[in-house]
């Protein structure tokens, strides 16, 4: 009997350790993966983040699915992010590790790849510093001067909006980090600095690119390159090479010319000073000011580009806000000169229409996949180590409870008067820049920036509607292009000069940016 007590209970134990330690590897919910290939088959690139709000309606708060064993995260709300992201950030700061990009390609140096070790501590560190509010300061002269440029360019021929804008960002981005001006669309750091980030965002790094089969079977990479089927790795060893080099070329003219006093003032010449301050630079701080460099390039550029066209978009689709925002420009500055970011207290409709862009356009919907370094348990769901985490921002900038009518653009919303925690709740800006560790470090900086963009353009154009050729206003339909950001290609609209007064305002404002 006593023999019976003891085995049943020993039985017992086993099963209530075996039962607590399955309940504690129940993942989250998510749709049926198949075999071995998981859930392929409900992924999709074009506008993937519509599929996951589908998702998140179904199966809730987390929502977890697995590619070729590869876990992947949806965390769906605000609340769920900030408990995974923010408060267990050091668990949660990794990014994916894969061989053809990381290991082949040699991505590992570029911050937003790195993986959360001392390479990334240090890197984030020295962008805390020249992105700090007191450092952006020092790259104010060349943000307006490249803004000034960029009206002047789109007022010789508004129709080419694209061109013109992809020229002002990659320009402004190459003069704010390297003090380096562009003088032309053919130059040759803007043309490797862009083929870089084609390669990444075309070829090697996001999902668009599609799946490489070294990433599948890792042992593919040790075949030599020479042998049949092994071109991924001589493309690799060209793409390694051309993202070296345009890291490489204006950081070596950067350096050279930051020991001339007319330097203009920039992300490097702020860190060379710093360093030299201090004593010679060593070859490793040298590296880091380098791949930084190239990182905030890259990062800079479809973020920017989203926003802007978005901003656009916005002002074509929703005449009455435009026509709103130029009535207060006009109220404060009497046709007298372009905004300068002076005016920005006196223009709170300005303001709130920005903040409207920011969540309307939630640029990055899916945010960066964020990697979990340690096995979590989270509302007794198991989220396994290596799984990649993707915060739902799309859903949080759509969630009807905050923002009504979330697909509609208002930006009053922005100016009924609400508590502090609600107002913290709905400024865009606590999700569309990501979470965490890996939070955007160009924050501070684009709030200065896009404001500027936005009161420019809005000061020198009027935004219409195209007509067909009866003469009916072509209803602009974006056609989204890009798995990571919500960018389109051009959309067909009329951009005119408001009068002949604002060629002459942008020419005096180009004039005063002059070096006399
Ligand atoms: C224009 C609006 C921008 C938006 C909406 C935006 C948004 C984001 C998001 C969502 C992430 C991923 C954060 C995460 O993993 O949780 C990110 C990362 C990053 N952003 Fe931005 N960004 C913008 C502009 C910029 C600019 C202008 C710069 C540089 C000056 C920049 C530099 C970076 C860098 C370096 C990272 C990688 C951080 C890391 O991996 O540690 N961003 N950004």
């Amino acid at each position: 009997m006593d023999v019976l007590v003891l085995v049943s209970g020993f039985l017992l134990l086993v099963f209530v350790q075996w039962w607590i330690r399955g309940r504690s590897r129940q993942l989250p919910p998510g749709p049926k993966p198949l075999p071995l290939i998981g859930n392929l088959l409900d992924f999709t690139l074009k506008e993937l983040w519509l599929r996951v709000n589908t998702w998140a309606d179904k199966y809730g708060d987390v929502v977890y699915l697995h590619i070729f064993g590869q876990g992947i995260l949806f965390l769906n709300t605000f609340e769920a992010t900030v408990d995974l992201l923010d408060k267990r950030g050091g668990a949660y700061a990794g990014r994916p590790y894969t061989v053809m990009c990381s290991e082949l390609c040699g991505c590992e140096k570029i911050t937003a790849f790195a993986q959360h070790g001392p390479l990334f501590r240090r890197h984030r560190r020295l962008m805390q510093y020249a992105l700090a509010p007191a450092s952006i300061q020092a790259y104010r002269p060349v943000v307006i001067s490249e803004t000034y440029a960029f009206l002047e360019r789109m007022s010789g021929s508004p129709q080419d909006y694209l061109r013109h804008l992809k020229r002002f960002i990659g320009s402004q981005t190459l003069s704010m980090l390297y003090g380096y001006t562009v003088d032309s669309e053919d130059d040759a750091y803007l043309r490797a600095m862009n083929r870089t980030l084609h390669l990444l965002s075309n070829h090697i790094a996001s999902l668009g690119a599609g799946l490489w089969l070294v990433d599948v079977f890792p042992a593919l990479k040790h075949f030599p390159a020479w042998f049949p089927g092994a071109g991924f790795k001589r493309s690799a060893a060209a793409w390694k090479r051309h993202i070296e080099e345009s890291a490489r070329m204006p950081y070596e003219w950067a350096k050279h010319s930051s020991e001339k006093s007319s330097a203009l003032s920039s992300y490097c010449a702020v860190l060379l000073d710093k360093f030299a301050e201090n004593g010679a630079i060593g070859p490793e701080d040298d590296a880091d000011i380098k791949w930084i460099a190239a990182t905030l390039y890259i990062a800079s550029l479809d973020t920017n580009l989203t926003l802007i066209l978005h901003f656009m978009l916005a002002m074509v689709q929703y005449p009455d806000v435009a026509r709103k925002a130029q009535e207060e420009i006009d109220s404060v500055l009497k046709g007298s000169r372009l905004p300068t970011l002076d005016d920005r207290p006196m223009l709170p409709y300005l303001d709130a229409l920005m903040s409207e862009v920011m969540r309307w356009t939630a640029p990055v919907p899916l945010g960066l996949p964020h990697r979990v370094d340690e096995d979590d348990i989270y509302n007794g769901m198991s989220i396994p180590k290596g799984t990649l985490v993707f915060p739902n921002i799309w859903r949080m900038t759509r969630d009807p409870e905050l923002f009504p009518n979330p697909e509609d653009f208002i930006p009053e919303r922005y100016l009924e008067e609400v508590d502090e925690a609600t107002a913290k709740k709905r400024d865009p800006r606590s999700y569309i820049f990501g979470f965490g560790r890996r939070r955007c470090p160009g924050a501070n900086f684009v709030e200065s920036s896009l404001w500027l963009v936005f009161a420019g353009m809005l000061a020198t154009f009027d935004f219409r509607k195209a007509e067909d050729a009866e003469g009916n206003d072509i209803m602009p339909k974006p056609e989204y292009v890009d798995v990571t950001f919500r960018l389109f290609a051009e959309f067909p609209c009329d951009i005119r000069l408001r009068s002949g007064n604002a060629v002459k305002l942008v020419q005096e404002a180009r004039a005063r940016c002059d070096p006399a």
